[in-house]
């Protein structure tokens, strides 16, 4: 059985006629890493918060998201918010507004700890620590007692990846976990989260807008474009033989080979007239021809 199986999954907000995410469906099974790649816009952060139950008020979720054998859309909030930190947890792209500003880092780690194991405050501190230094951050007594504005970007991030794998949770989910850093530090800080996984066994789910960072993270791959799943598969067999036109195109402009990670791929933003090959939904049809590429 699957760590995750994700079937028909489709999210809607407000009174939207159009769905953010359409009939999304893939899985995951245990230690796999597998990037969701996607232009901006085209449904990954919701698909990744609709695992997490962490979507607006606003937000209806139709289909099934089954974590191991239970499903998660309709679960009740006690159930889930129990599952979440414990089971899968989520690094997010910003680590200044995921962190608490008024709290030292070491205690907002410590809180998950002791929410979910009830570890007693003083045995807290020394995972924590353990925890800090694992991720990279070697001076970890100081990291604990500073506030996260004390800290740099990429201190952050790593204190970020340090709350997420506290509880060696068996699905790890990054969107964007490097974008807010400079190109440097982000290279270490994959290299620590790659190496982090390594150690904890866990799967990942790893959202990015960069084919070169993704290719070296993962194993498989997912590729949305507005809204659905349009290409998924081994890295390599992917860009060896794309099936979509929107991967073949992104693949087509990305030297992948020269990209530092980080350092962002050319995107072509003309694919919106590119066919989506989704039931149900019509595109409009204008040849790859007539692409324009930017650099982002
Ligand atoms: N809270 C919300 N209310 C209304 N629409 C939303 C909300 N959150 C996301 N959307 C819409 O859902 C669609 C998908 O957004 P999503 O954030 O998943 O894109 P993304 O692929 O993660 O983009 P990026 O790479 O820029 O983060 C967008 O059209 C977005 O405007």
């Amino acid at each position: 059985m699957s760590l995750l199986r994700v079937d028909d999954l489709t999210v809607r907000f407000g009174r939207s006629r159009q769905p953010a995410v359409e009939r999304v469906g893939f899985s995951i099974e245990p230690g796999e890493r597998v990037g969701l790649i996607g232009e901006s816009g085209s449904g990954k952060s919701v698909t990744a918060l609709a695992i997490m139950g962490l979507l607006a008020d606003t937000a209806s979720c139709t289909g099934s998201i089954r974590w191991h054998d239970r499903e998660l859309i309709g679960m009740p909030d006690a159930e889930y918010s129990r599952l979440r930190g414990e089971e899968f947890a989520m690094v997010f792209q910003e680590p200044m507004t995921a962190l608490d500003p008024t709290m030292p880092v070491g205690r907002q780690v410590a809180e998950v700890l002791r929410l979910h194991e009830g570890a007693p405050p003083g045995r807290a501190r020394g995972r924590v620590c353990e925890m800090l230094s694992a991720v990279g951050l070697p001076d970890a007594e100081r990291v604990a007692d500073s506030f996260p504005h004390q800290l740099s970007g990429g201190q952050r991030q790593r204190v970020l990846i340090a709350m997420s794998l506290i509880n060696t949770p068996e699905l790890l989910i990054c969107d964007e976990p490097t974008t807010a850093l400079d190109v440097t530090v982000q290279a270490r800080v994959l290299e620590l989260l790659r190496h982090a996984l390594d150690v904890s066994s866990s799967a990942m789910l790893f959202i990015s807008h960069d084919l070169a960072v993704v290719s070296q993270m993962c194993d498989r791959l997912l590729v949305m474009y507005r809204g659905s799943v349009v290409e998924e598969g081994a890295i390599a067999d992917v860009l060896a033989r794309p099936s979509h036109p929107y991967t073949a195109g992104l693949i087509a402009t990305a030297d992948i080979a020269s990209v530092s990670p980080g350092q962002r791929l050319p995107v072509i933003d003309d694919f919106w007239d590119v066919p989506v090959d989704v039931p149900g939904r019509a595109g409009a049809r204008r040849p790859l021809g007539s692409t324009r590429r930017t650099q982002r």
